[in-house]
């Protein structure tokens, strides 16, 4: 019977693309396994005091632990079978207890060392011996007991530098234990002869006082932050902080520092969160939280729902608590992260109301949450531009409407998905509604200015658009323009529609001006004093120029686009007041008299 040669150096090259990030990954095996065997001597002999030594020389590695040590048989077993289930399940030890998981861990040496020895006595019996396990990449290994007992039970891992590579430098060792390892229990010395380096001494951010977190942040994450809450999943045996930077983030989300029982995971896992807190940035530390085969992510399973849901609800606590008892750092907090709390609140209910109930919007009444703005009593609109909003918001709240501007990002997303919520009649302004809330001059001004319409509309002619007398506040506005295609589609009142034309009709008897061809208005307010004086105006020039000059100023006030008509209307208008105002002021010299 013929049997499968394995070619361990294939197989590790497989695993280093397609599993781990890289070979640097071999350190945190090494001292999983060790801190593994640890916790197993631990549940025999409370008495060891627990640590790791690392001699790294550049050509070779040796990782020596006191912990449970391998018997022969262990030795054949356990480091002959890649994939096996590990020693624990055969030990009856809770899982948790221990890192490694999927019997793989060990051949990632491969990656940095063409052999690996494990010298090994275990700490089971007393008389148990010391044995040799050698393996080498080509897929080939041995064990055998050896001719020196150790002193202690406990393991050591050597390993030889392959050519080419510098993985076992002792530098390179030291910054990879502080990288994966800094929060581990077990104290991990790393050096090289006889300077050897504690490389885990750190506490985690939540065993330091208040400023001390805060420096932490400042760090390790590189920026100072608004607020730290702390977290606490038990179900999860997790502790943790987030940390709520005072400077906007990326809508994608923050990048967050997992640990389990003091290994690094990864400081870019995103799963942490829901995606409503975008603006959190979280470094936790897990007992039984489930990494996936690489231990570079987290295995998604029901208790990592969990633990994103219970997070979410701290933080969303939190805000709660930031908005009844600290003011002033719930106001940055929404300065800060408005935009993104925005983005959230479109899909997200829960963001929506404390959105609506919190966040400053443009509008009628000021810079004011939308919540004050629906409790005002007045009838709700908003615009899509700010250009629009400006130009509209006096004329609409004298006529009772608030406008709110939502030319910002996500507003209009926003609006509409609250009056879906609520059922608020809240909708886009509709230029007809507005008009028609607009006051009906007199007979006597309507006819006094027909003249002035008549010519208006031929003036403007080609610029398709009804000019329209009416008489509303705020006095001191000359015109509104209104431009339909803006609404198209939209949520038109088609009562205010009606209405206005129906005032057409009654009043003026003409045909109902909206539903000509032209699709703009410019809307004369009979209520200002200029208007006023240009509808009894007889100077037929002046009329054209003044005309002129509304269409202009209405194009411009709106930030319109300006076609190559418009723009020489506006220059020969700036010619025309300047010439008229020197006209008015120019006396000629006197002629030069000849002596
Ligand atoms: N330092 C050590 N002390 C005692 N036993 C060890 C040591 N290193 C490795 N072993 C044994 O070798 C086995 C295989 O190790 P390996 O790292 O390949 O897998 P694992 O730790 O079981 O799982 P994982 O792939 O998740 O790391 C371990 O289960 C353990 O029994």
């Amino acid at each position: 019977m013929a049997n499968f040669r394995v070619d361990l150096r294939g197989l590790v090259e497989l695993l280093s693309r397609n599993l781990y990030s890289g070979p640097k990954v071999f350190i945190r095996e090494l001292m999983q396994n060790a801190v593994d065997a640890i916790t197993a001597r631990k549940e025999i002999d409370s008495s060891i005091s627990p640590v790791i030594r690392i001699t790294a020389t550049g050509s070779s590695l040796s990782c020596k632990d006191n912990g449970i040590g391998l018997t022969y048989e262990e030795a054949e077993e356990l480091l002959a079978t890649i994939g096996a289930s590990s020693k624990r399940d055969e030990l009856g030890f809770a899982r948790s207890d221990f890192l490694g998981q999927f019997g793989i861990g060990l051949l990632s040496c491969f990656l940095v060392s063409d052999s690996i020895t494990v010298t090994s006595r275990s700490a089971k019996t007393s008389e148990a011996r010391t044995i040799i396990w050698r393996g080498d990449s080509g897929g080939t290994f041995t064990v055998e007991y050896a001719e020196t007992q150790l002193p202690e039970a406990g393991t050591i891992v050597e390993l030889q530098q392959r050519p080419g590579q510098s993985w076992l430098k002792v530098d390179t060792v030291a910054q990879l234990v502080r990288h994966y390892g800094r929060y581990l229990e077990v104290p991990v010395l790393v050096g090289e002869g006889h300077q050897f380096d504690l490389c885990t001494t750190s506490e985690f951010p939540w065993e330091l006082g208040a400023s001390a977190r805060q420096a932490w942040c400042r760090s390790n994450f590189g920026f100072k932050p608004l607020d730290v809450i702390e977290v606490l999943v038990p179900a999860a045996g997790l502790r943790g902080l987030a940390f709520i930077p005072d400077q906007p983030v990326a809508s994608s989300g923050q990048s967050h520092s997992v640990y389990l029982r003091g290994m690094l995971i990864n400081n870019d896992v995103k799963s942490l969160v829901d995606d409503w807190a975008p603006f959190a940035r979280l470094i936790v530390d897990s007992a039984y939280l489930r990494p996936t085969a690489s231990r570079e992510a987290l295995f998604d399973d029901d208790l990592l729902q969990q633990v994103r849901e219970e997070i979410s609800d701290q933080i969303r606590d939190w805000i709660a608590r930031i908005s009844r008892h600290a003011p002033s750092t719930f106001k940055r907090f929404l300065d800060v992260h408005g935009t993104a709390l925005k983005s959230v609140a479109v899909t997200d209910a829960h963001m929506r109301q404390l959105v609506v109930e919190n966040l400053p919007f443009e509008s009628a009444l000021g810079m004011r949450p939308l919540r004050d703005v629906f409790s005002s009593g007045m009838l709700v609109r908003y615009t899509r531009t700010v250009d629009q909003f400006r130009s509209l918001v006096d004329v609409a709240q004298a006529q009772g409407v608030c406008l709110v501007n939502a030319g910002y990002a996500f507003d209009e997303e926003i609006l509409r998905a609250w009056v879906k919520d609520t059922g608020a009649e809240i909708g886009l302004i509709d230029p007809s509604e507005i008009v028609g809330r607009l006051a009906q001059p007199s007979p006597a001004e309507q006819s006094q200015a027909s003249d002035l319409l008549l010519m208006a509309d031929q003036i403007l002619q080609d610029r398709e658009v009804n000019v329209v007398l009416r008489r509303f506040e705020p006095a001191t506005i000359p015109t509104i323009y209104l431009v339909d295609a803006d609404f198209a589609g939209e949520l038109v009142d088609q009562s205010g529609r009606r209405t206005a034309a129906g005032i057409w009709e009654e009043v003026l008897g003409v045909v109902n001006p909206f539903d000509g061809t032209a699709t703009k208005r410019l809307v004369l307010n009979r209520a200002n004093p200029m208007i006023a004086k240009l509808c009894s105006l007889q100077d037929l020039k002046l009329v054209e120029i003044m005309v002129r000059t509304l269409w202009v100023q209405a194009l411009m006030s709106g930030r319109h686009p300006m076609n190559v008509k418009d723009r020489a209307w506006a220059n020969d208008l700036y010619m025309t007041l300047l010439d008229r105002a020197l006209e008015s002021s120019y006396q000629s010299p006197s002629e030069p008299t000849e002596e």
